[in-house]
This record gives C-alpha cells, sequence and structure tokens, in this order.
C-alpha cells in the first residue's frame, strides 16, 4: 500500500471558490499523460504536509506557505479489493514562484470552470469540484482489471462530504 498526497494550487481566492487552480501534465509515473494536482509518494519520516510542499517543490517550483495548507480530502483507492493508495489531498491558497516545466510536470492553470476531466483520472469528477469549492470529503474508490491502476476500470466509489478529516499518515506514527 502507497501513502501519496495531492496540492491544487488556487489563486483568485477573494471569494468563495477560487478562479483558477494549478494543474499539472504529468510526465511520468502513475497517471502518466493526464492532468492532475502536483503530488507524489510519501519519503520515509515524512508527514503528508511535507510530501505535498516538498512534490509541488520538485514538479513545478513552487514554494507553499505550510501555513495556508489545508487539508481537504482523503482518499481510498482499492485495486481488486486491496488498498493500493491512500492519497491526502490539500488546498493552498498561498506560495510563492512562478510554475515551471519539470521532467515529472509540465504545470498549467486552469479556470475552475474548465478542469479537463475528460484528460484526468475518472474518479476525479465526483471530488475535486467539491474540493475547490472549499468542502472536505473522504472517499473509497474501487478499481478493476490491473495492475496497474491506471489501467483499470474504475467501477465504484463511496464520498462523504463535509466530515472532519485528520491530518498525519494513516499508516504511520511518528516517534
Ligand atoms: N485514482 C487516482 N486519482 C487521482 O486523482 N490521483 C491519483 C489516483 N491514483 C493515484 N493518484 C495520484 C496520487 C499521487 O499524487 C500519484 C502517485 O503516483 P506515482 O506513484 O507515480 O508517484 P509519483 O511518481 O507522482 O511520485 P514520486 O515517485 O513519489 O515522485 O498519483
Amino acid at each position: 500500500m502507497t501513502e501519496a498526497t495531492l496540492c491544487f494550487p488556487l489563486r483568485g481566492t477573494d471569494g468563495v471558490t477560487p478562479e483558477e487552480v494549478l494543474l499539472i501534465e504529468k510526465r511520468r509515473g502513475l497517471g502518466e499523460g493526464w492532468y492532475n494536482g502536483p503530488g507524489g509518494k510519501l519519503e520515509a519520516e515524512e508527514t503528508p504536509r511535507e510530501c505535498a510542499i516538498r512534490e509541488t517543490r520538485e514538479e513545478v517550483g513552487l514554494e507553499v506557505d505550510p501555513a495556508a495548507l489545508e487539508k481537504a480530502a482523503e482518499l481510498t483507492f482499492r485495486l481488486d479489493g486491496d488498498v493500493h493508495t491512500v492519497c491526502h489531498v490539500y488546498r493552498a491558497d498561498r506560495f510563492e514562484g512562478e510554475p515551471v516545466t519539470t521532467p515529472e510536470a509540465r504545470p498549467e492553470w486552469f479556470s475552475v470552470e474548465e478542469i479537463p476531466y475528460d484528460q484526468m483520472w475518472d474518479d476525479d469528477r465526483l471530488w475535486l469540484p467539491g474540493v475547490l469549492s472549499g468542502r472536505t470529503v473522504v472517499g473509497e474508490f474501487a478499481f478493476e482489471g490491473g495492475p496497474p491502476l491506471d489501467e483499470a476500470d474504475f467501477v465504484d466509489h463511496d464520498l462523504g462530504w463535509d466530515v472532519p478529516i485528520t491530518d498525519g499518515s494513516t499508516t504511520r506514527s511518528r516517534g
């Protein structure tokens, strides 16, 4: 089982819903060729928050203000019945720098009205709109016919909206 993160940098956040979100076109790894938020797997001894900040720095060169990193979702992706990945999802409305293309990712700002869901994971259209509008969600998603996960069929889901979500690793305790 993998523990991973996604971070969605937002701008134009004067209103309730932001105007734009920074997505990446993923250039390698799981979901290659699709759009997603910057993110990746937790490294040893790292908290999910630290991972989200590090991955956003490494993938697109933005320095997220830790005080503005807000947990929005905890998503469990199952493959053929087993937990494949637990993903911690964050919003970030303060950061420094300009996004740059790296070997891992090509960043692109999208209006929240024009997110390319047909070029994203099938589950994203179910939870990302709520996350971008400031809600919290705990979700479980079932894929079948893998591995790999990104070639499996998305078959089922269960979502709990506006629930309190804990921040921290689900599988590790820090000593
Ligand atoms: N069903 C799904 N929907 C979604 O939106 N993102 C998913 C997803 N399944 C996995 N992810 C994301 C979570 C995480 O950011 C990323 C993990 O992909 P990888 O295992 O390829 O790791 P990366 O190569 O991005 O990370 P590192 O190797 O740690 O840099 O994929």
